[in-house]
């Protein structure tokens, strides 16, 4: 009678370790084949890029005002290089419809140029937002080449179009970031500091996140500042940002904490642990210009202390056109900027804004943004710019 239950167990327990066993299999089946179908590199975005082995948590190190250290050690990004990041993106400014240049060359091309040829190349001049004055120059010398030299051959026509383009970007303006470290008279190590500002949305913390990784790329050690502690979801994206190539993030617990702390505890960081680039990124509210005034000047007052700024860069929105120039206005009076980002240049037939922010402001575009992709930020070039318009 006894012998019964004894059965019953044993039989019970060959059943579930072969079950188990079963499961066991199946598991490792489904596991297998989600591998085999790429599924097991979920959180690895760019998996033949990746360097897992840098990563960051041994130089996650909170001052008083940042976030407790992280316990989990992302999985670090090799970024794209710098070099030649124009060239391959290119093809972006020509697909934003029929570039300029393309549409410039079908009118210079025509057997003989009328007064209407002539105003229509004013036109998509002007609808491209390089600017009045500009254009009046470009036009009177088209008119005075095509006249002289008798240009109507395709390409010599590209040629002249392509050389008056350079010239009235001003290709003899200084575009380097001064992105190197100094040394103080008294051997302290100075991280190189660059502001980025601008008003909200115009992409300034994507750009100090592509910033980062160009930085990065360029084999530069970076710590970001997250002064824009207006809103709280800004932090985060730009920790994020910081998180996928191994940069540490200053940031604050407190919504609405001072900027300007936040910005002093950033280059503090750099200093100790010799950074090369401290990148703050702050808010860019413009209810009145008294205000955004007092805090970028406290910014910059504060953070000095430590290192001054070597670079106030201005970020604008290329699809924004004449508003976002005289927005550009009040930072550069406010800020002491001393290069422009022009982002979403992707996304518009308007890239003669660029020369109309340097006329205007008087400062060099030094990057633009082709994408909303982390690498989708190169160093401006006026060679590989025209080519780019030109199509
Ligand atoms: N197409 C395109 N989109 C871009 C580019 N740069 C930034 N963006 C997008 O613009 C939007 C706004 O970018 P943010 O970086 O949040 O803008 P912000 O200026 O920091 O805004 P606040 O954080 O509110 O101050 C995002 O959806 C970005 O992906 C670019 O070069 N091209």
């Amino acid at each position: 009678m006894n012998e019964l239950p004894w059965i019953e167990i044993i039989s019970a327990v060959v059943v579930l370790a072969g079950g188990g066993g079963v499961a066991g299999l199946l598991v490792a089946r489904r596991r297998r084949r989600t591998q085999d179908q790429g599924g097991g590199q979920a959180t690895v975005e760019r998996e033949p890029t990746t360097r897992p082995e840098a990563a960051p948590e041994a130089t996650v190190e909170p001052g008083p005002t940042t976030e407790p250290v992280e316990t989990r050690a992302p999985t670090v990004e090799t970024p794209a290089p710098t070099a030649g990041r124009l060239v391959r993106l290119r093809d972006r400014l020509a697909r934003s419809g029929s570039p300029l240049g393309a549409r410039l060359l079908s009118v210079l091309s025509r057997d003989s140029l009328t007064e209407d040829d002539w105003d229509e190349i004013e036109e998509e001049l002007l609808l491209a937002d390089v600017g009045a004055g500009p254009t009046t120059e470009l036009l009177e010398a088209l008119r005075t080449k095509v006249r002289v030299l008798g240009v109507r051959e395709p390409a010599a026509v590209r040629d002249l179009l392509r050389s008056e383009l350079v010239a009235l970007l001003d290709p003899a303006l200084d575009r380097t970031l001064r992105t190197e470290p100094t040394t103080a008279e008294d051997g302290t190590h100075l991280p190189a500091v660059t502001l980025v500002v601008g008003v909200n949305g115009t992409g300034k913390t994507t750009t100090v996140g592509k910033l980062a990784r160009v930085l990065v790329a360029d084999g530069r050690s970076v710590v970001l500042g997250a002064a824009d502690t207006f809103r709280a979801a800004a932090a985060d994206q730009l920790t994020t940002w910081g998180n996928r190539v191994g940069v540490p993030t200053v940031r604050s617990d407190r919504e609405g904490a001072d900027p300007a702390s936040v910005a002093f505890e950033a280059v503090a960081r750099g200093r100790d642990e010799k950074i090369d680039v401290v990148l703050v990124d702050t808010a860019g509210r413009l209810q009145n210009k008294a205000g955004l005034m007092d805090e970028l000047g406290k910014i910059v007052r504060v953070s000095s202390k430590v290192a001054a700024p070597s670079e106030v860069l201005l970020v604008l929105d290329a699809t924004t056109g004449q508003n976002g120039l005289s927005q550009a206005r009040v930072f550069a009076e406010v800020a002491g900027v001393t290069g422009i980002v022009l982002t979403k240049l992707d996304g518009t037939a308007k890239g003669g804004i660029v020369v109309q922010v340097q006329r205007e402001l008087g400062v060099p575009v030094k990057l633009i943004g082709l994408g909303e992709g982390p690498d989708d930020l190169a160093p401006f070039d006026v060679d590989e710019f025209v080519d780019g318009i030109l199509g």
